[in-house]
């Protein structure tokens, strides 16, 4: 039985990041409804562009996830993978922060008393839960990084946060968050319709406050994105797929 990983980002950058990091060789593309590419490792890995913000990745991940389901026999793991916002002092810039849980923070209500969550209006669901044993065995692996790596939730925003005080409300809500981004909920929706554990992985390139783009350290990130697939490939992914 193979349990193939699928490993989703936005854009192409942080694909070509995870894809180098993994070390087996050049992928063969694998064309999909909608103009999608996998680019299949080894038969082993699949590396997908799912395009930025959390409906475009869901809709290309579930595509993805059907067609493996009925052509090939599906997948044993889905990763959301890419750069992201750090909270600070949690997650500085170069570091990295694996998924203690996946959490929609802005899908909700706002009213004059405060934030709703879906949960509260009474539909849906606005967390998926990530399995211990997977995160557990995932920062085993990142010990080796310089950078340092950061078990804790990661939140999906539609809107990049901007200012201070939209900093300040998220870190209120979710007080143990350490990285915002703007896929993981949809990779997760997605691989929950087929039943597949997920986990978001993310590389911190700027801090989350006051628009800066200037003083975001995309590089960096996509260097340490790099080194965190080049351990995870040789390790947790080795173990998954036998
Ligand atoms: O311009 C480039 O070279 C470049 C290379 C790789 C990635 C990018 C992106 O702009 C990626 C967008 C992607 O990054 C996530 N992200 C990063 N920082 C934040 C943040 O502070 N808040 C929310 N999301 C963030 C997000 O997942 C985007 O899809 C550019």
């Amino acid at each position: 039985m193979v349990h193939r990983i699928l490993i989703v980002t936005a854009v192409a950058a942080e694909a070509d990041s995870v894809s180098a990091g993994l070390g087996l060789g050049d992928p063969e593309p694998l064309p999909l409804p909608g103009g999608l590419v996998l680019r299949r490792h080894e038969n082993r890995v699949d590396v997908l562009v799912g395009g930025v913000g959390p409906a475009a990745v869901a809709a290309a991940t579930g595509t993805a996830l059907a067609y493996a389901s009925l052509k090939d026999g599906g997948y044993g793991l889905v990763v959301s993978a890419g750069i992201a916002g750090g909270f600070q002092p949690a997650a500085p810039v170069g570091s990295v922060v694996v998924s203690s849980a996946i959490v929609a923070a802005d899908l909700g209500a706002e009213t004059p008393d405060g934030y709703l969550t879906v949960e509260e209006l009474g539909f849906g669901r606005s967390a998926h839960p990530v399995p211990e044993a997977l995160t557990d065995r995932i920062v085993a692996a990142l010990a080796a990084l310089a950078t340092g790596c950061t078990l804790a939730p990661v939140l999906t925003v539609s809107t990049v946060t901007g200012t201070a005080r939209r900093a300040a409300e998220l870190a209120e809500r979710h007080p143990t968050a350490a990285a915002e981004a703007m896929e993981g909920f949809g990779v997760a929706e997605a691989a929950a319709v087929y039943g597949v554990p997920v986990v978001e992985v993310r590389a911190v390139s700027n801090a989350v406050g006051p628009r800066d783009r200037a003083a975001w350290r995309i590089g960096e990130a996509l260097g340490a994105l790099r080194h965190t697939f080049e351990l995870l490939g040789s390790t947790v992914f080795v173990e998954a797929h036998a």
